[in-house]
């Protein structure tokens, strides 16, 4: 990527060498380059790491690594692929901690399977932020809480504009990682133009995914949902508060508007980290935690960062029709909180004709203080206090009858998964169908963060839980076993931080959710987001 897209904050350089600090044992596979200025896990100003801190939240020691895990237990012959994992990584630049978990640059991590042997990586992603932030020390761009410090002469209109202008946004692409329709994979983040192409056997960053589009817009959906043929995203308006429902084919880089829904409430869209599809529909939901524009120009962050809780506003879930872009449904339900929609599905009546939409999320009980309960200082300072917000699969129901209230209830007892619930995953076959598992991040109490594994059974209304004393385990991903006819015929996936400063991907059997096996890394590997499946090409 070339650094034309200068910083208003910092005049680019040209890149200064490869940052590594340490070289961990085995000797990689790939060596390390000796640092030019080490910018990692140097001591720092704020969030200060405590002996006893755990690795989870510790910025990754060098710049990549690979080579060959070490393994208990026996991989099954038919995994045969990558599996990637995007996350923010990396929080510290010279001595200076950043403040929350979404702020890090991004680490992605891959174990590719193959013969049940498995090789491990991990790479920076080589975002023009993380770039500038190497080559400066210190941050240039506006990440989730963090921003430049004012040393520029920018006036308050002078930061408006580049704030409008997407010129200050960061891209730093942390959140997730997709495997289009086309064989491309993508690493993604809030900011559009934090969309980045990668190649999943090397991880280098191959460069900007380039919308061809006329579209505009400066944030989308951290989530797209993508198939083996579309990608479909919702674009919020920040001026006329609405979002737009667009769409891309596999092969281009071209989204085509669909559709807009114009906001009930106000004074600004919802926040959409994600959103769900059914067969036929977009559901598009507008949540009380709106985007707040003067949150977005203030230097020090307020406990809900660049957002705004306006229970007054109402909340509301809207249906959009793939077809025609027709908004068909709009109706106000409780106040809800939520990152993340897993699933949802068309209910129908007995002449086939759709009667509701049925949407199910990871829902925090309306209590937005989970947000700054991902503060890096909160994380990294565990009491064995139960201080982590209650969460639940919170199930919505949104008749097509022009009703114009929804429902929203608890999918299952929030017991079943220790009362926390996030980083969902679920068999791809059943996106917008009807669907009986889900594969997530629960608890056991008292912890401060979610530190079990949990497949949630929304028939029989159970969840069986996997859970290791110290583990900071991530995002259970769902493979199918090739030739799967049953939902849960496959492996769950997840990178665990372990209590020792150990990392290993664990691979649980989806149906018994006992573990098959764990490939180790040789190092400490932090938390991360959000993950998908490469699975291998004949000709590989
Ligand atoms: C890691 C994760 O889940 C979320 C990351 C969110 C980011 C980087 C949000 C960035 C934003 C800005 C830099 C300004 C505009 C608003 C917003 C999309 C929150
Ligand atoms: C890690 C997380 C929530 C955990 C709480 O239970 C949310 C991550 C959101 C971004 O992808
Ligand atoms: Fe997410």
């Amino acid at each position: 990527m070339s650094p034309t897209m200068a910083s208003p904050f910092c005049v680019l350089q040209p890149l200064a060498a490869s940052v590594v600090t340490e070289t961990p044992t085995p000797t990689p596979a790939i060596a390390p380059v000796p640092p030019a200025r080490p910018l990692v896990d140097a001591p720092r100003r704020r969030g200060g790491r405590s002996t006893g801190e755990h690795a989870a939240w510790k910025s990754i020691r060098q710049e990549r690594w690979e080579g060959a895990l070490e393994l208990e237990g026996e991989l099954p012959l038919w995994l045969d692929g990558t599996y990637l994992r995007n996350g923010p990584g990396l929080w510290n630049l010279g001595d200076y901690g950043f403040r929350h978990l979404f702020d890090g640059y991004a680490t992605l991590v891959r174990v590719s399977f193959r013969d049940g042997h498995a090789v491990g990586a991990h790479r920076q992603i080589e975002s023009e932020a993380y770039k500038a932030a190497r080559a400066h020390g210190k941050v240039c761009y506006r990440e989730f809480s963090e921003v430049p410090k004012a040393d520029s002469l920018l006036s308050y209109v002078g930061q408006l504009a580049t704030l409008f202008s997407g010129s200050s946004l960061t891209d730093n692409s942390n959140t997730g990682v997709v495997r289009l329709g086309d064989g491309r994979v993508l690493c993604l983040t809030e900011t559009i133009k934090g969309s980045i192409v990668v190649d999943p056997d090397t991880l280098d960053t191959l460069g900007k995914f380039e919308y061809t589009d006329k579209l505009g817009g400066l944030i989308h959906s951290a989530h797209p949902i993508v198939t083996d043929t579309e990608f479909w995203t919702l674009v919020p308006d920040l001026i006329r508060p609405g979002y737009s429902v667009v769409r891309m084919d596999a092969g281009t880089n071209e989204r085509r508007f669909v559709g807009r829904v114009d906001c009930r409430g106000g004074p600004a869209p919802g926040w959409v980290h994600s959103f769900p599809i059914t067969d036929h529909y977009v559901v598009v939901p507008e949540m009380p935690l709106r985007y707040c524009a003067r949150n977005l120009l203030r230097a020090e962050p307020t406990p809900l960062y660049k957002f705004e809780w306006h229970p007054e506003s109402g909340s509301y879930m809207h249906v959009m029709c793939k077809a025609s872009g027709r908004v068909v449904a709009s109706v106000e339900v409780p106040p809800y909180v939520t990152f993340h929609f897993i699933n949802a599905y068309e209910e129908k009546d007995d002449e086939g004709r759709v009667t509701a939409i049925v949407a199910d999320c990871c829902e925090h009980n309306a209590n937005t203080s989970i947000l700054d309960k991902l503060r890096l200082q909160n994380l990294r300072s565990s009491t064995g206090q139960d201080v982590l917000p209650d969460a639940r699969v919170g199930r919505f129901r949104i008749p097509l009858d022009g009703s114009p209230f929804g429902e929203l209830e608890s999918a299952l007892d929030p017991d079943q998964h220790g009362r926390g619930m996030d980083m969902c995953s679920i068999n791809p076959a059943h996106i917008g169908k009807k669907y009986r598992y889900a594969y997530a991040c629960g608890a056991q109490r008292p912890c401060n963060f979610p530190n079990t594994l949990t497949k949630i059974d929304l028939v029989e209304k159970t969840a069986k839980n996997w859970y290791e004393e110290g583990a900071v385990p991530s995002e259970p991903f769902f493979v199918p076993r090739p030739g799967a006819v049953e939902e849960d015929d496959g492996v769950a996936i997840s990178m665990v931080s372990a209590k020792d400063g150990s990392a290993y991907a664990l691979v649980l059997d989806a149906k018994t959710f006992q573990e098959i096996a764990r490939a180790k890394f040789p190092y400490a590997m932090p938390y991360g987001l959000h993950c998908c499946w490469v699975p291998r090409t004949s000709d590989a």
